[in-house]
């Protein structure tokens, strides 16, 4: 460590030190050069007699402090809204695309399934590599490099009307897109963890959500204006290349995220997880039964979900008489729902604990929207109530449901972990999203083929139900983690604060 390191920590730390004995944890270390920060905070270690010991809440540059943790979380929230919002670019554009480039439905459904299929392997190993060699920053850096090449890839084969290359882009915005939603969750559970950490995951998809919402009601007008002010027929290709800035600004919070995480490694005795873990492969057939449990519940779910939410437009336009632009309005509001929602469904976990009896309570909500939509008496509940609901469903869904992978697996292997997760749900996403578009065009009249989706989306929500109330009666008669109790922290001593969800999760 330079002098100048140890006079940065020294001015930054010197109004916080105190004679507590908190030893704050912010973070895990890249494995590849855990050894030299070990080398590091061993040094730190030596040169300062009491490790640092700084009170929460004090400050605003010191990595430990409530105010910088939020500094820094305002940048990590928008690591994947570059993502979510070019996610969407091709559903939000489908009518445009298919006249341009002159393609079917189907075809047009490789944006999709090339964005899904790969990640059924690849965002497992993008979760791996981040336990193994990238690190949690340099990981983060590379995601975000690729979602942005990857659409700016897609724009060009617009720009050149070629639907391989766009086909092209969209998977190497895969490759990125997933991973980097790993990383993020990554992160999240590094800063963290034990403290607001719910209400955290409920900012981020607030924001993610923003992302999605943004996309919808902005980029039909952008093509159409450059549509009229080019007269040609790159309206397409340009509205895609200036969308592809989005990315460019994730990329950029990825590089800032990354600055203060090893700014936190260097000013604190970072306690990486464990000893400095490093996963081995052979560790993740040790991960719990819950974990894998979960895996499932998660394909299950958002099998039921987004896929439904895609078609939904053409459902409200067949049984609703609506039209296209009410259809569009009525199936973006789960999703701005969930933009205002989500950080209170994340507060609402944080407070009450209980994150799989909340998870079960998001689908049966979700269940019942579905029942509403499809079996209610048309003009009983409007659709637009019933969309809105199935958005607070989602939300609580998600807010209660991903901080529990940090609740079963150790932080070395929480990449891994969420890679998994996330390459068994695209493998849901994938199967139910094209099967049920056979499904629908399977049946003679266009009411038939989707009323029979609906019953496939019924089916797949009652399986994870069914799943999540099972985990629950385990969770229940062994004492487990998924139900942290009741969030309160007793302030004893100085500052001192005990957290009875840390005790618990710590507990052999
Ligand atoms: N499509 C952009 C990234 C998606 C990340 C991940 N597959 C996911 O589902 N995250 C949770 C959510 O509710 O969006």
């Amino acid at each position: 460590m330079t002098i100048a390191q140890d006079q940065e920590q020294l001015a930054c730390c010197q109004d916080e030190v105190n004679s507590g004995n908190q030893k704050v944890d912010v973070g895990g270390s890249s494995p590849i050069f855990a050894s030299q920060d070990r080398t590091d905070n061993a040094l730190i270690e030596s040169e300062f007699s009491a490790s640092i010991d700084v009170q929460d809440g004090v400050g605003c540059c010191h990595p430990s402090t409530r105010l910088h943790r939020y500094f820094v979380l305002f940048f990590m929230c928008f690591l994947a809204f570059g993502s979510y919002f070019c996610y969407d670019n091709p559903g939000t554009l489908e009518s445009q695309i298919e006249a341009d480039l002159n393609i079917s439905g189907t075809a047009f459904s490789n944006f999709y399934s090339w964005y899904s299929y790969p990640n059924v392997i690849l965002s497992f190993f993008g979760g791996f590599l981040i336990d193994t060699v990238f690190g949690i920053r340099m990981g983060t850096i590379i995601f975000a490099g690729l979602i942005c090449i990857g659409q700016v890839i897609f724009a060009g084969g617009a720009l050149v009307d070629n639907f391989y290359v766009m086909v092209l882009g969209r998977f190497v915005f895969g490759l990125g897109g997933e991973s980097l939603a790993v990383a993020q969750n990554t992160y999240s559970v590094l800063w963290f963890k034990g403290k607001e950490l719910n209400t955290v995951f409920g900012v981020q998809l607030s924001v993610a959500r923003l992302g999605s919402v943004a996309n919808m009601n902005s980029m039909p007008y952008l093509y159409d204006y450059i549509q009229e002010s080019y007269k040609g027929s790159y309206g397409l290709g340009i509205a895609l290349m200036i969308a592809g800035l989005v990315c460019l600004f994730s990329l950029f919070c990825a590089m800032v995220v990354a600055y203060y995480d090893r700014r936190a490694e260097r000013i604190l005795v970072r306690e990486s997880s464990g000893s400095g873990e490093v996963i081995q492969f052979s560790d993740i057939k040790r991960f719990p039964m819950q974990f894998w449990l979960l895996c499932i519940i998660c394909a299950f779910y958002y099998s039921a979900i987004t896929p439904f939410i895609s078609i939904a437009g053409k459902y409200l336009i067949s049984q609703y008489n609506m039209t296209v632009t009410e259809a569009d309005r009525v199936t973006s509001i789960p999703y701005t729902v969930s933009a205002i929602v989500s950080p209170f469904c994340g507060l609402l976990c944080d407070l009450t604990g209980m994150n799989l009896l909340w998870t079960i309570v998001a689908g049966l909500i979700s269940t019942a929207c579905h029942l509403a939509f499809s079996y209610l008496p048309i003009g009983i509940i409007p659709p637009s109530v019933t969309m809105g609901v199935l958005g607070v469903g989602f939300s609580l869904f998600a807010c209660a449901f991903w901080p529990m992978v940090a609740m079963l697996v150790p932080e070395h292997q929480l990449g891994t972990a969420y890679g998994a997760m996330q390459s068994v749900q695209n493998l849901g996403l994938a199967v139910v999203i094209q099967s049920a578009e056979m499904l629908r065009e399977a049946f003679p009249t266009s009411e038939e083929g989707l009323q029979w989706s609906e019953v496939y989306f019924m089916l797949w929500i009652s399986l994870s139900l069914v799943l999540g109330f099972v985990l629950q009666m385990h969770n229940t008669a062994k004492k487990g983690a998924l139900n942290p109790p009741l969030y309160r922290k007793r302030i004893c001593g100085r500052g001192d604060e005990v957290d009875d969800r840390e005790a618990l999760l710590n507990q052999d």
